[in-house]
C-alpha cells in the first residue's frame, strides 16, 4: 500500500467529529429563556456554533433582540456552560462513519488530533463521554493558549503539530474558523458538508469536500502536504 500523504490529521471537534446541535441547542436556548427572549430552532443554532461559546451566545442574543450588558451577559454565559455541562453527552454522537475513518487513519500510521474553538475542559469531557479519548494525541480547545489564539489563529493546530511528533499534516472542519486557521498554519483543509457550515457550504473554501465520512481516507490520499 502506498505511504499515506500526512503523517498527522487534525480534526475539529463541534460539527466535524461530532453532532453536538442537539445538547448545544438546549443549553444556549436555556440562556435565551432566562433573558426572556424566544427559543431558536436548533436549524438556527447550528449557524451560530463554529466560535465557541461566547460569540454562539453574542449572536443568539442579536438575533433575539440585541445584546445585554456586559454583567449580563457574564451570568447568561455562565448559565449556559453549566447548563450544558450538566447535558455535554445526552444526545451528542460522533457523525455517521466517523470513528471507522479514525480506525483507519490510526491503521495506516496517521496521528490524530482535536482541535476544537470549544472550551478545552468541556472538549476533554466531552471526547472522554464518547469514549474517544485515547484515540486522540492532544486534544486543544479555544481557550488552551488564550482565547485570542483560538481559531482561525495557527496556534492551537501547531502546537498540535508538534504533541503529535510533527510531520504532514491536514485538517478537516466545518467551518470558516477551521479554513483559516489551516491556512494559517500551512496545512490543506478538508470540510464537511453536513456540519454546522457559517457561510453556505460551497463557499468555505477548503482544499476538498467530503458528504460522508467514509469518503474522509480516500479525499486524504488525493491531496498533496503543503
Ligand atoms: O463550540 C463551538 O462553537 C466551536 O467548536 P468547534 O471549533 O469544535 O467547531
Ligand atoms: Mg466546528
Amino acid at each position: 500500500m502506498a505511504k499515506f500523504p500526512f503523517d498527522i490529521v487534525l480534526f475539529d471537534l463541534d460539527g466535524t467529529l461530532v453532532d453536538s446541535n442537539l445538547d448545544l441547542g438546549p443549553a444556549i436556548n436555556h440562556a435565551l429563556a432566562l433573558e426572556g427572549r424566544e427559543q431558536l430552532p436548533l436549524s438556527q443554532v447550528r449557524q451560530l456554533i463554529g466560535g465557541g461559546a461566547v460569540p454562539m451566545l453574542e449572536r443568539g442574543l442579536e438575533q433575539t433582540g440585541g445584546a445585554v450588558s456586559k454583567e449580563r451577559f457574564e451570568e447568561l454565559s455562565n448559565a449556559l456552560l453549566e447548563h450544558y455541562w450538566a447535558h455535554i453527552a445526552d444526545n451528542t454522537v460522533p457523525f455517521p462513519g466517523v470513528l471507522n475513518a479514525l480506525d483507519v487513519l490510526a491503521d495506516r500510521g496517521c496521528k490524530l488530533a482535536v482541535c476544537t474553538n470549544k472550551a478545552e475542559k468541556p472538549a476533554r469531557q466531552l471526547i472522554e463521554a464518547l469514549g474517544m479519548t485515547d484515540r486522540f494525541c492532544a486534544i486543544h480547545g479555544g481557550d488552551t493558549f488564550g482565547r485570542e489564539k483560538a481559531k482561525p489563529a495557527p496556534d492551537m493546530l501547531l502546537a498540535a503539530i508538534k504533541d503529535c511528533g510533527g510531520g504532514a499534516a491536514a485538517m478537516v472542519g466545518d467551518s470558516t474558523f477551521d479554513v483559516r486557521a489551516a491556512r494559517n498554519a500551512g496545512c490543506p483543509v478538508v470540510t464537511y458538508r453536513y456540519g454546522y457550515n457559517d457561510v453556505p457550504v460551497g463557499e468555505l473554501g477548503g482544499d476538498a469536500m467530503i458528504d460522508h465520512f467514509d469518503e474522509l481516507v480516500g479525499t486524504l490520499e488525493g491531496l498533496s502536504p503543503a
